[in-house]
């Protein structure tokens, strides 16, 4: 059972930064006072813009504990502009101390197998979470998750097609060759690991999404990806604006 869901909606994308960022501090100093280190994993989309905007300038936060994985990344190469690594990197690495090594990027040598790059990056997760956790997948103390208005998150995308990848058993990272968005080849945490995670927050915004949402949220309509995050063992938050939001049954004006 997922321990609870919250959904949070602000009139104006600077409130939901302000709110991100502290609820984002909390988090990392709960974490750091227990398990003396934040491990966090990163979307792309609109989300580190979002994130950093109030985040970056927070001095309260121990940025050397912080271990930045990324939920999906694209198969590019870092200096790409597709790649949401570089993304992350402009919007928030660059303007805070998270220590260069505690920043896991796909390999770039590897981009051009997806099957490797995607085993490889488990390696990595595995190296950091092995030693620290039993469970069968890493259970991260925060997951930042991003919404497309066809209800993908991460790199699982909505179609039977791609169900083997959305319900990977085993695998903690996995890829897909074909994804309707381009660029087309990427890695991915299957919902597995998304449902492991202490804490999952989805930052969605726009006008865009308000159908889709409603669909998500108030329908639980498990045809779109995004509606089966739900934490075995955490919390899920919901940060919307108000355009987003306006479809929601709870939270219609
Ligand atoms: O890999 C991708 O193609 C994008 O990163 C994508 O997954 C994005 O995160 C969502 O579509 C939400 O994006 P927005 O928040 O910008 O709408």
């Amino acid at each position: 059972m997922v321990k609870s869901t919250e959904i949070r909606s602000y009139p104006v994308i600077q409130e939901l930064s302000k709110a991100l960022a502290d609820y984002v501090a909390e988090l990392s100093r709960e974490a750091v006072s227990v398990r003396n280190r934040f491990t966090v994993g990163l979307s792309g989309g609109s989300l580190p813009r979002i994130l950093a905007a109030e985040l970056k300038n927070r001095q309260d936060i121990d940025w050397d504990k912080w271990i930045v994985f990324f939920c999906d990344e694209r198969l590019v190469s870092l200096a790409s502009e597709d790649s949401n690594y570089k993304l992350a990197k402009e919007e928030l690495f660059d303007h805070v101390p998270i220590p260069e090594a505690n920043i896991y990027t796909v390999d770039e040598s590897l981009i051009a197998n997806a099957e490797e790059a995607a085993n490889d990056y488990q390696d990595k997760l595995i190296s950091v979470f092995a030693a620290m956790n039993t469970a069968k997948f890493p259970v991260f103390d925060l997951l930042l998750l991003g919404m497309g208005p066809d209800g993908h998150t991460c790199s699982l995308f909505p179609d039977e097609k791609y169900a083997e990848v959305l319900n990977e058993p085993v695998a903690w990272v996995t890829f897909v060759e074909d994804s309707p968005k381009p660029p087309p080849r990427r890695i991915t945490f299957p919902l597995t690991v998304l449902n492991h995670a202490h804490n999952v927050a989805f930052v969605v915004t726009g006008e865009g999404k308000k159908n889709v949402l409603h669909k998500v949220i108030d329908l639980h309509d498990t045809t779109y990806p995004a509606a089966l995050v739900k934490p075995v063992n955490g919390k899920l938050i919901w940060f919307l604006d108000d355009a987003a939001s306006a479809s929601l049954d709870g939270l219609k004006k």
